[in-house]
């Protein structure tokens, strides 16, 4: 990855194999403050394995990794208070309340009540500041887990798929947090991500990996326009066949759903290729239920690139 600014996170030819899999291949990756970038890939990609690399709690079989210009081998406690974590299942004692909770927390970083006070604002829990953790749904509890991983103002937020599970009012707040660390552009970001639409709200840069390397990465920008100006055409049709039959000319590669009755294609040039679509139809007799045309998405590229989709 490019970068101008001071790298805070550097990734060196990483490799980590479990037995038989070679789940990160010889990934390179450089972060540098204040940017979020989002780790995007199908299950078993490698996202997780990296970033328990980078928080130190896996070693990788080969290459470097910085944090500040810090490795885990010489500088583990250092790190340690330069790095927030908020896991998938984050656990807490039931038993306390919200504010006790972050004030325990708070006190293994030798913080006081002030830090835990902004914190409960951040995450806007002011109104269940004295609910008992147990009685906090799945959001409020996620939101929790971010603000004590943000308790002390970490240089470097690991975020592993932190909305998973969540619907999407609860996930959107967690969005709202994130989004007010951004502005304050002190805390560098890797989030994994099952969800397109994350990445794309928070993230200045977006990696796509699969097999443990990277496919492509870039801006959102960047990487829709690597497409250059491809269009997609939807469509679903009446009375749907199974399968359709064999295209010729410009229109090369319907992807048919003969299940769902519905299909994609994608084109360079609408002007030409529209027409000669239609007549595709008329002349294998086929009718239109419904018909959509669009730019090409981040969700377009990642099947294109992985020939998955995100939750398989
Ligand atoms: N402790 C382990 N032992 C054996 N294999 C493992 C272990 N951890 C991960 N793997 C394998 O390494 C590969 C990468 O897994 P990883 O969990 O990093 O993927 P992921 O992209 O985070 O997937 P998900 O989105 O499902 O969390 C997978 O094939 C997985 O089965």
């Amino acid at each position: 990855m490019e970068n101008t600014l001071t790298p805070v996170i550097e990734v060196k030819e990483v490799h980590k194999s479990f037995k038989t899999v070679h789940a990160v291949q010889g990934l390179n990756l450089t972060i540098g403050k204040g940017q979020f970038v989002a780790l995007l890939g199908p299950n078993g990609a490698g996202k997780t394995t990296l970033v328990e690399m980078i928080e130190g709690i896996r070693h990788p079989d080969k290459g470097e990794i910085r944090i500040m210009g810090k490795t885990w081998k010489h500088h583990e406690d250092e790190l340690r208070h330069l790095i927030g974590l908020s896991l998938q299942e984050t656990r807490f004692t039931d038993k306390l309340r919200v504010y006790e909770t972050l004030r325990l927390f708070a006190s293994f970083f030798g913080l006081g009540k002030e830090r835990v006070e902004e914190i409960i604002e951040l995450v806007a829990l002011e109104e269940k500041r004295k609910a008992y953790v147990v009685n906090l749904s799945g959001g409020q509890r996620q939101r929790l887990a971010l603000g004590i991983s943000l308790l002390n103002k970490p240089k470097v937020l690991l975020l592993d798929e932190p909305t998973t599970g969540l619907d999407p009012n609860a996930r959107r707040e967690i969005w709202a947090i994130l989004r007010k660390l951004k502005e304050q552009a002190e805390t560098s970001m890797i989030l994994t991500t099952h969800y397109m639409e994350e990445a794309e709200q928070l993230c200045d840069y977006i990696i796509i990996v699969d097999h443990g390397k990277i496919l492509r990465e870039g801006t959102l920008e960047q990487l829709l326009n690597d497409e250059k100006g491809e269009k997609v055409i939807e469509f679903t049709l009446k009375d749907a066949p199974e399968t359709l039959p064999r295209t010729k000319g410009e229109i090369s590669d319907i992807q048919w759903n003969g299940t769902q009755g519905s299909g994609k294609v994608t084109v360079q040039n609408m002007n030409t290729q529209l027409p000669e679509f239609m007549d595709y139809l008329q002349q294998n007799r086929l009718h239109l239920q419904d018909m959509e045309c669009r730019r090409t998405t981040l969700d377009d590229l990642f099947t294109t690139l992985t020939g998955r989709h995100l939750h398989e």
